[in-house]
Formats: C-alpha cells, sequence, structure tokens
C-alpha cells in the first residue's frame, strides 16, 4: 500500500483516504470531506502548521510538534518541510488509496 501512495504522490488523480485522526487534523485546518488529492492533504498540513505556529522561530523550515496531535499523528516530535521524503513517507502512514 505504501508503494502505491508513493506513486500516487504527484499523481493529482489519484485519492487518498486520511485515517481518523489524520482527517480531524485536516478538518481542523478547514477541511470539509474525508477523500482528498495528495495536494489537497499537504495545503490543509500546511494550513494547520501556519495557523497553529507549530514552525520554529529561529530556523522557519522545522516544525515542532511534540506538543501537538500532528506529532502524535505523524510519530515525530519535529521535521524540516525540506525532507520531501521523510514528510511524505510520515504522511502516506495515514493514509489509504481510494480506488476510483
Ligand atoms: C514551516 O513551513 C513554512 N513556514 C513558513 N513561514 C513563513 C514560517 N512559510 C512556509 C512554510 N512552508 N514550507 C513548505 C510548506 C510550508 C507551510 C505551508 C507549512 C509546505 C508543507 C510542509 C509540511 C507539511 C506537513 N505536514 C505540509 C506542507 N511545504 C511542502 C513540502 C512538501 Cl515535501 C510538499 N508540499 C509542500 O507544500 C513546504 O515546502
Amino acid at each position: 500500500a505504501d508503494r502505491e501512495v508513493n506513486a500516487d504522490m504527484a499523481d493529482d488523480n489519484k485519492l487518498v483516504r486520511p485515517k481518523v485522526e489524520f482527517c480531524s487534523l485536516l478538518q481542523h485546518a478547514g477541511a470539509t470531506k474525508d477523500v482528498f488529492t495528495m495536494k489537497e492533504v499537504m495545503f490543509y498540513l500546511g494550513q494547520y502548521i501556519i495557523q497553529k505556529q507549530l514552525y520554529d522561530q529561529k530556523q522557519q523550515h522545522i516544525v515542532h510538534c511534540s506538543q501537538d496531535a500532528l506529532g502524535r499523528v505523524l510519530g515525530v516530535d519535529s521535521f524540516s518541510v525540506k525532507e520531501p521524503r521523510v514528510l511524505f513517507a510520515m504522511i502516506t502512514k495515514n493514509l489509504v488509496t481510494v480506488r476510483t
């Protein structure tokens, strides 16, 4: 399943269904549905991070999420937005590919 989702990273026709806790994060950021493209997932997660100001004031590419539901869902205390592979690997663990 992970391999499938990785292949779908760039493919905007493929849809993914976030797992329950992950989906409530996206809804906290304004999402109103439970099936998304990867681009939409990244958009809502981005909004979530900016709205809750989870980024490091000094090194703004670092996200601190140990005290936030985001950390529980991604399974890390912090991460860098400059590490796409690491980021996508954490995110895809919370997604299920939707057969269309
Ligand atoms: C702390 O981050 C920032 N801080 C600032 N300040 C002025 C403080 N400005 C921009 C960013 N920023 N840079 C990038 C992103 C953001 C915001 C939208 C979080 C997004 C992104 C990163 C992580 C997740 C997750 N979970 C979701 C989206 N992003 C992306 C990274 C990848 Cl790998 C794919 N798509 C993206 O949009 C970047 O490169």
